[in-house]
């Protein structure tokens, strides 16, 4: 069984105060866009060995992602296997398209895809509640990858609310070298604000709210209006950390991006483009720039994890 899910961008990240759990308080607007992993789940005994499930992955970004439990695919199917009461046997592959640790959800993503396939292998009939609610068990970005399309995203992000969306966007997404780590960049959106003296617990941060512009621009498929209202409140802290995204930021700004913006955590940075014609004309100048280390130009908003087999 084989599940495709797609990566995300937040058109909308409105980071609110650190709670007393450590996770802050969210108004994320997701949108599902053409970047894919598949997980394919088939059968395993324990006379192929391990307890667990067995773990490969292809990509050219194979080697950063670890292959232990800690994987989220690996774990997503032993919470499911466990929820069934059943034994984690499976032979699990991950064809990996989504950059690692790039702030875009990939491994979220393949939680959500070994959800949906260890499902439909084990013939464990989960309902699409249930499913969701064990993606939030494993991170607040996985019950957006089982849903895809558009959402806005409350609590930690994972109390989602489905969006409208009018047509078409085209987007450019500029690969960095390297990953950032979600919670580092977390920690380092507290630092700036306590630097400010505004402090960061969710008692000194205003309640961080949805724009009625974004909204409306993704109901109406208007992109200069969404790149207009476009914000992410941790794009600062991921400059902090990597400065030279500002650079990457720039360049595509200069080569006629409607808006520009780091995707989640980053170090992904993202370009919303007026037409296929305007995206590839960004993606060609991020490529020559030599400020990042792939340009991948697609459109959203894309489906939710769904079995392709
Ligand atoms: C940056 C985003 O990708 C935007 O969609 C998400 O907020 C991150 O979602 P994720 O990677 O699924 O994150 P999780 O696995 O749930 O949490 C990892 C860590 O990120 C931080 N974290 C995450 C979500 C949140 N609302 N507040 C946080 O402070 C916490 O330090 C947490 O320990
Ligand atoms: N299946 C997986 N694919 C990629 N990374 C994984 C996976 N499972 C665990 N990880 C670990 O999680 C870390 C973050 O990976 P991921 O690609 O999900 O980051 P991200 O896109 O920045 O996440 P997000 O946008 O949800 O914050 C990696 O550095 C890796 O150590």
């Amino acid at each position: 069984m084989t599940a495709r899910v797609p990566a995300k961008v937040n058109v909308q990240l409105a980071v609110g105060g650190r709670r007393p759990d450590g996770f802050h308080g969210l108004a994320n607007v997701f949108l599902a866009v053409g970047l894919h992993d598949e997980v394919t789940a088939s059968p395993a005994s324990p006379a192929d060995g391990g307890q667990g499930p067995q773990l490969t992955v292809s990509g050219p970004d194979a080697r950063h992602v670890p292959l232990d439990g800690s994987n989220l695919a690996a774990r997503a199917a032993r919470l499911l296997a466990e929820r069934h009461g059943r034994e984690p046997h499976v032979r699990l592959h991950i064809a990996k398209d989504i950059p690692v640790a790039g702030g875009m959800a990939g491994g979220s993503a393949d939680a959500a895809g070994a959800l949906l396939a260890c499902d439909a292998l084990w013939e464990t009939r989960t309902s699409p509640d249930e499913l969701r609610a064990l993606g939030a068990e494993l991170g607040s970005d996985v019950p957006f990858a089982l849903v895809g399309g558009a959402a806005l995203g409350q609590g930690r992000g994972e109390l989602l609310t489905p969006l409208e969306t009018g047509g078409t966007f085209h987007w450019v997404f500029a690969v960095a070298d390297g990953g950032l780590s979600t919670p580092a960049v977390y920690r380092e959106c507290d630092r700036l604000r306590e630097a400010a003296g505004t402090g960061a617990d969710a008692d000194s941060v205003p309640e961080p709210r949805p724009s009625q512009d974004l909204l409306d621009a993704l109901r109406t498929g208007d992109a200069a209006a969404l790149a207009a209202a476009m914000a992410n409140d941790l794009q600062a802290a991921a400059v902090s950390l990597r400065p030279s995204l500002t650079d990457t930021l720039k360049t595509g700004t200069a080569a006629g991006a409607l808006a520009a913006l780091v995707s989640g955590s980053g170090p992904t940075c993202a370009f919303l483009a007026r037409d296929s014609g305007s995206a590839s004309v960004i993606a060609a100048a991020l490529e020559d720039s030599g400020h990042c280390r792939a340009a991948r130009v697609t459109t959203a908003p894309a489906s939710g994890a769904t079995l392709v087999e």
